[in-house]
């Protein structure tokens, strides 16, 4: 019995969920910046759940097991049916039917409703991302038997990119669009393992014996693994690079079930944080966001692996921090509790509550501690194999049951000024020199003193990288500073060369101006002037009229005089005035030509009125 999903062919596409076309995320993050600090969900939202079933494998196929998987896309429920020869077992299985946010149709490449790897990003990954750009933390974690498609989800292969390489190359593709003058991004990663309950950092060679991390916590930092590498990154190339590092580092074997198992818990961490420069204030807004992609190693049962020794051993560890995870998760969506803490707040009966959940009884709980219940807004892929009664209910209900879970995703965001900034690296400064002292002093008393100055060693190691970083941020800062500087004096230039040009004029005009009033031209007032040139017309108009001609008395004295003068003499020198006057006339229209002032000033306009009466 093969059942196919439940089709129409026009309904197909899985659309982006990104909170507007993704892509509001294109709108410069000068303005993702002045977003409202408390984001409408800041009361917290369900931890969002998607099932992915996937093909046969050779496997399958070879022995021609029915899929017992089927799917409605309008619907989003997943159908789970009973094998065919359970109705003769004494064991009666039932259908079930499970709704999640999103049911995805992996199975039959032909089928119109199948989802790709890039359908399933652009479900909720893009939406992810979106809300990392907001300054929230995220968690996607895959959980599945072994064989299910949990890594192929999650990592893919070079063919077929998985939701991880596509949140890296979206999360550089965003930088690139949003890159602004006044915003710094800086990106870290990190990616390490939990096999046989230990840590181990992926991102450096293996070691004989295996190098375990240790696990700490810290009021500032929360749980964090002591020593982990994270690295910084400049573009998708960096990334990819590391990946192949950790997936080459990670443990992985060979079982009944899969090929390349994982027996490990794989955790890819992404950091973003982004520093906006204020100039007018001199101050920093900082967003983390720290985005965690979890491989989860494969739920399984011993005897369908047939797994034994080292592989049983294996086993066990996995299914021992699977089982917590599904202790925890059970504790967080469970209805009392939600109950309590709405009704309490964060008063102490539901602090006690809180403390109920046993995050501490697996490594894997303790460190994804808040990405289960805290701060975070986390996705669980549940995959499924289309041929595995038992082991898909098991996951199927598993989900089902994280869907009840709720965080209290908030924004983290702190608005920094620049003299904090420098006071912060002072006090680092200040703590490292201090740690340094206590560690010598240890050292000093030797073995009974000798743990504890190697855990203040290590503090003293984090303290350092911190004030690093924290100078690193603040070099990005500073950058940024001279980058918008030059950017206004570059704006300003041809402004001040426009000035620079009516300056000249007006310097040319006023030089004119003062000419005129130290050598006044006197001419008489009612000369008999011959001849048809202009400037001889011209010239008579002005002496026509004293007050215009601007000479007052002066002139009507000198053409009182004019019997001290012989006529024609008069009349020459009369000419060759005119012409003189012509060619000034000229010359000042051709400066003013020359030498345009778009701006009127008092003085310019002064300068124009006098030279018009010319
Ligand atoms: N959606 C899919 N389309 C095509 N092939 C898939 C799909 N999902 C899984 N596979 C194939 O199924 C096999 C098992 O998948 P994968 O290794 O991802 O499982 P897993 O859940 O990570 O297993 P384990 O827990 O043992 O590590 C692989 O060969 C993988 O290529």
């Amino acid at each position: 019995m093969a059942h196919r999903s439940l089709t129409t062919p026009d309904l197909h596409t899985y659309h982006t969920t990104a909170s507007t076309p993704s892509l509001r995320s294109r709108q410069p993050v000068i303005e993702a910046m002045d977003r409202p600090f408390t984001p409408p969900d800041a009361e917290g939202g369900n931890v969002k759940v998607v099932v992915r079933v996937r093909k046969f494998v050779r496997r399958e196929l070879d022995q021609q097991s029915p899929c017992l998987v089927q799917m409605n896309p309008h619907t989003q429920q997943t159908t789970l049916h009973p094998p065919e020869e359970s109705r003769y077992s004494r064991k009666q299985l039932e259908e079930k039917s499970f709704a999640f946010d999103k049911s995805f149709w992996s199975h039959d490449e032909k089928d119109v409703h199948y989802a790709q790897q890039h359908d399933i990003y652009a479900s909720f990954g893009e939406e992810f991302l979106d809300h990392n750009f907001d300054g929230y933390h995220t968690c996607i974690f895959a959980y599945g038997q072994t064989g299910s498609g949990k890594s192929y989800t999650m990592m893919g292969t070079p063919d077929q990119p998985g939701l991880i390489p596509r949140t890296c190359r979206g999360l550089f593709e965003r930088i690139e669009e949003e890159q602004n003058g006044s915003i710094t991004y800086n990106v870290h990663v990190s990616y390490f393992e939990i096999y046989n309950e230990h840590v181990k950092d992926l991102l450096t060679p293996r070691t004989t014996p295996p190098t375990y991390l240790k696990i700490r916590e810290s009021k500032s930092d929360g749980v964090y693994v002591q020593n982990l590498i994270d690295e910084p990154v400049k573009c998708y190339e960096d990334i990819e690079r590391l990946m192949k590092m950790g997936d080459l580092n990670r443990t992985t074997a060979s079982t009944k079930m899969n090929d390349t198992s994982s027996r490990s818990h794989a955790v890819f961490t992404l950091t973003l944080k982004q520093i906006q420069h204020d100039i007018a204030t001199d101050s920093t807004i900082e967003r983390l966001a720290r985005m965690r992609l979890v491989d989860l190693a494969g739920s399984e049962r011993a005897n369908r692996t047939e797994a034994t020794g080292r592989r049983l051993r294996e086993g066990g560890n996995i299914n021992q921090s699977l089982t917590t995870l599904g202790r925890v998760i059970a504790a967080l969506a469970d209805p009392k509790r939600q109950k309590t803490l709405r009704m309490n707040g964060l008063q102490n009966q539901s602090k006690r509550r809180v403390e109920v959940v046993p995050y501490r009884d697996s490594v894997l709980t303790w460190l994804l501690k808040d990405s289960l219940g805290g701060n975070s807004k986390t996705a669980m892929v549940a995959c499924i194999s289309p041929t595995d009664y038992e082991e898909t209910l098991s996951t199927l209900r598993y989900a089902d049951q994280a869907k009840r879970i709720r965080t209290k995703a908030h924004v983290n965001q702190d608005a920094v000024s620049a003299a904090e900034r420098d006071a912060k690296i002072m006090e680092m400064a200040e703590t490292i020199k201090a740690l340094q002292l206590s560690v010598n002093n240890a050292a000093a008393h030797k073995r009974d003193e000798a743990d504890r100055a190697r855990d203040e060693l290590e503090d003293y190691q984090r303290q350092v990288s911190k004030m690093q970083r924290a100078m690193e941020e603040s070099r990005a800062v500073s950058e940024v500073k001279i980058r918008a500087l030059t950017l206004e004096v570059e704006e300003l230039r041809p402004q001040n060369d426009m000035l620079r040009v009516e300056i000249e004029a007006l310097r040319r005009h006023l030089a004119l101006a003062v000419g005129e009033l130290k050598n006044p031209i006197v001419l008489p007032s009612d000369l008999g002037l011959v001849g048809d040139d202009d400037e001889a017309e011209e010239a008579r108009d002005v002496c026509g009229d004293g007050s215009d001609s601007g000479m007052g008395d002066d002139s009507r004295s000198v053409c009182e005089d004019e019997d001290c003068f012989g006529h024609d003499e008069w009349q020459a020198d009369v000419d060759a005035l005119l012409k003189d006057i012509g060619l000034f006339k000229r010359k000042v229209a051709d400066d003013k030509e020359r030498f345009p002032h778009p701006l009127r000033s008092p003085m310019s306009s002064e300068v124009g009125s006098s030279l018009s009466r010319w």
